[in-house]
């Protein structure tokens, strides 16, 4: 999980991309020779945002023999252009295109052969050190030679900006935690659209730079996307002007034993704040705190939820214990949407879904449910949400720092949220808001994709407050503000 500051602006829209992805999008942009333009666009950017960002002081640019050092000549020249002294150091150029790149730049500025003796030279003369040694081309593990410079990098202490990914970071999983072995940089100025690696490691300030690819190219090979306040908004459900607590969604909030009651009763508050006419807890325990707003009815025997009607959505499973599995396979039964949560979140479950139920992991309950470790899961949460949407059906949403939405169709990420919502009791709200939206007519993906986003926002909220001392009751309660601002705020402010 990373700081709030150090996300770029949930409203971006960006995509991401694997290291394969950029390979087929490099293949079609060479088809369309629009190939050696995106590398012009890419250096020029880069130099733009270092010069805007770092305006004083020496360059050192670390060109690597592929084409993340082609982009790092360009962007020697343009830093050169507007003034800036910059000297090279680069390994051998083996990429044809990077080598028309470094021609273009001979007789500017210095360029040398990258040896450790030239680095450490470099490194005690500059201000900032431009790392484009490798990018999605890297294929680990490090060789020896790089392991020595990263480290001289790292301790230098200088400002580090890394060029498409922080040399030494897998382009396609979460880095491995220990960050001897890759460039710690201030800021990566990602091409095109983020890296996984990017959004599941801790890299410091991230900024995607537009190298004016044509969207339909993007589209076409994007692993996934962010989602977007825009397109939240629109989901909002509207209430029209006859509305009344029956047609605004009827919720069934199914959680809590005997020493477990705080769960349902957070659910509760968040299928409430996020819009729920009607909200009633079922439980085998009695729930003391739950909302005044809602219904909270103990009952002795599960037989009981036959006699009642079928409500517009069910949460399940939250402090439900082992009682879940069986509560479950009856209330799937029923066909109506289901966010299915904490203790619901069995593999006995697997086949017994259907298209409207939302399964929310963290990732030791996804890991439970794929029957691997949870470090396989957070090292590559896209595949591990793909791989449970397979397997179960519905909609996936995989709770982390950022949480990832696998749907049928497509795999989404949430830029927003802050590590502060690591606290307990944050994931029952979450149910709840999703709860309350698929209530409201939303469809699973829209549900899943409008609540994460709105929870998350909340937790934003909550933090500007708060701190790492909120709590998961002051997410739920920020969910109303989150959504009214969403709801009335025009593009632009967006
Ligand atoms: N569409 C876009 O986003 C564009 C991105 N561009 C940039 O292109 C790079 C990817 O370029 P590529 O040439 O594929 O690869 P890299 O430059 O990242 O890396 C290749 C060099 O890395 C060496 N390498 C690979 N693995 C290791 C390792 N384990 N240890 C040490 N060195 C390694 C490799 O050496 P070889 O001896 O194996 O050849 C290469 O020298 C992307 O990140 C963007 O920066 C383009 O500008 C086009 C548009
Ligand atoms: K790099």
């Amino acid at each position: 999980m990373r700081e709030t500051s150090q996300l770029p602006a949930p409203g971006s829209g960006a995509f991401v991309f694997t290291a394969q992805e950029i390979r087929e999008l490099d293949a079609d942009l060479a088809r369309r020779d629009l190939l050696e333009l995106t590398m012009e666009h890419a250096g020029a950017r880069v130099a733009e945002v270092i010069h805007a960002r770092f305006p004083t002081g020496p360059v050192l640019a670390l060109a690597g023999g592929g084409a993340n050092g082609g982009d790092t000549f360009v962007a020697a020249r343009h830093l050169h252009a507007l003034g800036r002294e910059v000297y090279v150091l680069a390994q051998g150029t083996r990429h044809e295109l990077a080598g028309r790149m470094r021609r273009r730049l001979e007789g500017l500025c210095p360029i040398e052969l990258l040896t450790e003796e030239r680095l450490c030279a470099g490194l005690s003369k500059t201000r900032v050190v431009l790392d484009g040694l490798l990018g999605t081309g890297f294929v680990p593990p490090l060789r020896e030679e790089l392991t020595q410079w990263i480290r001289r990098i790292n301790e230098a202490g200088k400002t580090v900006v890394s060029l498409d990914l922080p040399t030494g970071l897998p382009s396609d999983t979460a880095g491995d935690g220990s960050d001897a072995e890759r460039v710690r940089a201030d800021l990566t100025l990602a091409l095109v659209g983020f890296k996984p690696g990017l959004l599941f490691s801790e890299v410091g300030e991230v900024q995607v730079l537009d190298l004016g690819v044509p969207p339909a190219l993007l589209e076409r090979h994007a692993h996934a996307s962010c989602i977007t306040p825009e397109e939240v908004r629109a989901l909002l459900p509207r209430r029209v002007r006859g509305a009344h607590k029956g047609t605004a969604g009827r919720v069934y909030v199914l959680g809590g034993r005997p020493g477990y009651t705080g769960a349902p009763s957070l659910t509760a508050y968040g299928a409430l704040r996020a819009g729920s006419g009607l909200v009633a807890l079922y439980s085998r325990a009695e729930l003391p705190r739950h909302p005044v707003e809602s219904m909270a009815h103990r009952i002795e025997d599960w037989n009981a939820l036959t006699a009642l009607p079928r409500p517009d959505a069910v949460a399940l499973g939250m402090g439900l214990g082992e009682d879940s599995v069986p509560v479950a396979r009856r209330v799937l039964s029923w066909k109506v949407p289901v966010v299915l949560d904490a203790d619901a979140l069995q593999s006995e479950l697997r086949g017994a879904g259907h298209d409207a139920v939302v399964w929310t992991p963290h990732p030791g309950e996804a890991a439970r449910l794929l029957g691997i470790g949870t470090g396989d899961i957070t090292r590559d949460p896209f595949a591990a949400a793909r791989a449970l949407q397979l397997a179960y059906g519905g909609t996936v949403v995989l709770k982390g720092g950022p949480s990832v939405i696998a749907t049928p169709g497509a795999l989404r990420v949430c830029l927003a949220g802050n590590p502060g919502m690591a606290t307990g009791g944050s994931g029952d709200v979450l149910s709840g808001v999703i709860a309350a939206l698929l209530g409201a007519g939303l469809s699973a993906p829209e549900a899943a994709i409008a609540g994460v986003y709105l929870h998350a926002a909340a937790g934003d909220r909550a933090y500007a407050r708060l701190g790492y001392g909120l709590i998961a009751s002051d997410i739920a309660h920020e969910v109303a503000p989150a959504w009214h601002v969403l709801h009335q705020a025009s593009s632009e402010i967006l």
